[in-house]
């Protein structure tokens, strides 16, 4: 594990990628703090993944310089680094062995593996306990991970990301495939999670403003592998940034310290 003090999270230098002679990712210049939670917004092909694959280093930049919880890439050991960087991803999702238990799928965060191949500790035990308690679904213990809806599965996946104890907890568009309750209900644990002492650093990918909830201090717009708009999501979030950001008239009405958008 990583040992780090540093108020630097994310650090990226005009970072670009380029595929077959087609830039992906443009001039990312972007910083992240300890104390900050990031929603990152942008359209379908607009680079969020890929710039999630930098971030863990599964992608070489083609230009600039990565630093990720102070460690700068190229003089890092990666797989250390991902030790401290959960990933919770639809990816992720498919790759659990559906017929695990909630617990054991918790537990096998610890050993950031995809099945429980050590024998867990009381303390490990203890520590999935608590985060199920924390993500609201306690009573799940003993049912098998196929047996639960998407939004249970979600927060399954949640909790196994956090019992490696990460600095940087990446969530990648976890409110897919939510009907409206379910999603309110996962967002209102990830809230609550933000909220507990020694939380990792949010990354949340969306497309829907409204999920960008008030913990998300901070707001990056990606559009065309471009930074659109990068800063306090009050100043982001604005009509007229989003007009042009969706180059349709919008309006936006704050409740509860969400943006509830709609087209003009
Ligand atoms: N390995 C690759 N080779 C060629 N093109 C790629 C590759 N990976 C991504 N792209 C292209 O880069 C662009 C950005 O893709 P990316 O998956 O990062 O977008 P995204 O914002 O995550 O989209 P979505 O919201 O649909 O998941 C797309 O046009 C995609 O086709």
């Amino acid at each position: 594990m990583l040992q780090y003090r540093e108020k630097e999270v994310l650090e990226l230098q005009k970072v670009s990628w380029k595929r077959d002679g087609i830039r992906i990712l443009s001039d990312i210049n972007w910083q992240v703090n300890k104390g900050e939670h990031w929603a990152i917004l942008g359209l379908n092909g607009s680079g969020k993944t890929t710039l999630l694959n930098l971030i863990n280093g599964y992608l070489w930049p083609t230009t600039g310089n990565i630093s990720v919880l102070n460690q700068p890439f190229g003089k890092t050991d990666l797989r250390l680094l991902r030790k401290s960087i959960g990933w919770v991803s639809s990816s992720l999702q498919e790759r659990i062995k559906e017929t695990s238990l909630v617990e054991d799928v918790v537990l096998s965060g610890k050993y950031a593996s995809i099945g429980l191949y050590d024998t867990p500790d009381k303390t490990d035990i203890e520590q999935a306990e608590t985060l199920m308690e924390q993500l609201g679904f306690s009573h799940l213990k003993g049912r098998s991970y196929r047996t639960c809806s998407q939004g249970e599965k979600q927060k399954i996946l949640i909790a196994r990301g956090l019992m490696a104890n990460p600095l940087l907890l990446i969530l990648d568009e976890p409110t897919t495939g939510l009907d409206f309750l379910a999603r309110e209900d996962l967002l209102m644990s990830i809230e609550k999670m933000a909220e507990a002492e020694h939380a990792p650093t949010i990354l949340f990918v969306t497309h829907h403003m409204e999920e960008i909830l008030p913990i998300f201090s901070h707001t990056l717009m990606l559009r065309d592998g471009q930074v659109f708009a990068e800063g306090e999501t009050r100043s982001v979030i604005t009509e007229n940034k989003l007009s042009t950001f969706f180059s349709i008239p919008v309006s936006i009405e704050w409740r509860e310290g969400r943006a509830w958008m709609t087209r003009k």
